[in-house]
């Protein structure tokens, strides 16, 4: 299925300005980028956006955090965990990203995004506006996942409680060919974080 988004409005246009991406990314000393975490509830994408954000930070390098449960809180709030609600969070998600890698920043979005097809369309967005984009594999086998349940959902999950849980009652499809492939299961915290800060700096995005 292919992802067509309707455009309600009609005669817009792009307005560019005249300070250019090169422009900030000289004023930044790096370049935008986004790195999008994808994973099982639990797997530990928020553990190692966190991580990585404080280890940037150290370098000098803004970054900035988005994550599923506190875009839920805010510009997302009126969308549940429907496949068609989680497309449109993720849709909406991407292009957020998009402007922030634009912007210069490093954005490390934290969203479970279930979907290929959904990640997909994120990657061809950054694609499209010629932005670098990382998909990373926060990988962790269900079993793992279930019996850190930092936050209790699956327990409720199966108790029937939560409906559609992601790797319960809905699926998670695995990426195929991600940038970064993190094995929480047999990895440590401060291996993940060195994994990708390294891979940032071989793509020349960071010093
Ligand atoms: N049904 C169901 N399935 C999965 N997750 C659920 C559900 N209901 C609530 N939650 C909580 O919502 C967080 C996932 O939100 P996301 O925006 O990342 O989801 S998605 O990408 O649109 O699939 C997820 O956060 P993480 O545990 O950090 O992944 C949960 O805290
Ligand atoms: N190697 C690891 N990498 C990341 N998290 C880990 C690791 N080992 C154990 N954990 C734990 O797993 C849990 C992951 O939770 P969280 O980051 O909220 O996951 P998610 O954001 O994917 O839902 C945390 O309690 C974290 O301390």
């Amino acid at each position: 299925m292919t992802v067509t988004v309707e455009r309600k409005a009609t005669n817009v246009h792009w307005h560019e300005g005249d300070v250019t991406r090169e422009d900030r990314a000289s004023i930044l000393g790096h370049k935008g980028v986004t790195l999008w975490f994808t994973g099982l509830s639990g797997s530990g994408k928020s553990t190692i956006a966190v991580a990585v954000e404080k280890a940037l930070a150290a370098r000098g390098v803004l970054s900035y955090r988005l994550d599923g449960d506190n875009i839920r809180l805010g510009i997302n709030s009126n969308l549940g965990f429907s496949a068609e609600d989680r497309k449109e969070n993720i849709r909406r998600v991407g292009e957020i990203s998009k402007l922030f890698a634009d912007s210069g920043v490093v954005v490390l979005s934290s969203f479970i995004s279930p979907y290929r097809e959904d990640r997909e369309m994120v990657r061809r967005m950054h694609e499209e506006g010629d932005l670098p984009y990382l998909e990373v594999f926060v990988d962790c086998a269900l079993e793992e996942a279930e019996s850190r349940d930092p936050k209790g959902l699956y327990k409720k999950a199966r108790a029937g409680e939560i409906r559609g849980f992601t790797g319960i009652d809905d699926p998670y499809e695995a990426p195929l060919s991600p940038e970064l492939h993190l094995r929480t299961d047999r990895m440590s915290l401060e291996e993940e974080v060195e994994t990708v800060i390294s891979s940032l700096q071989a793509r020349g995005i960071i010093a």
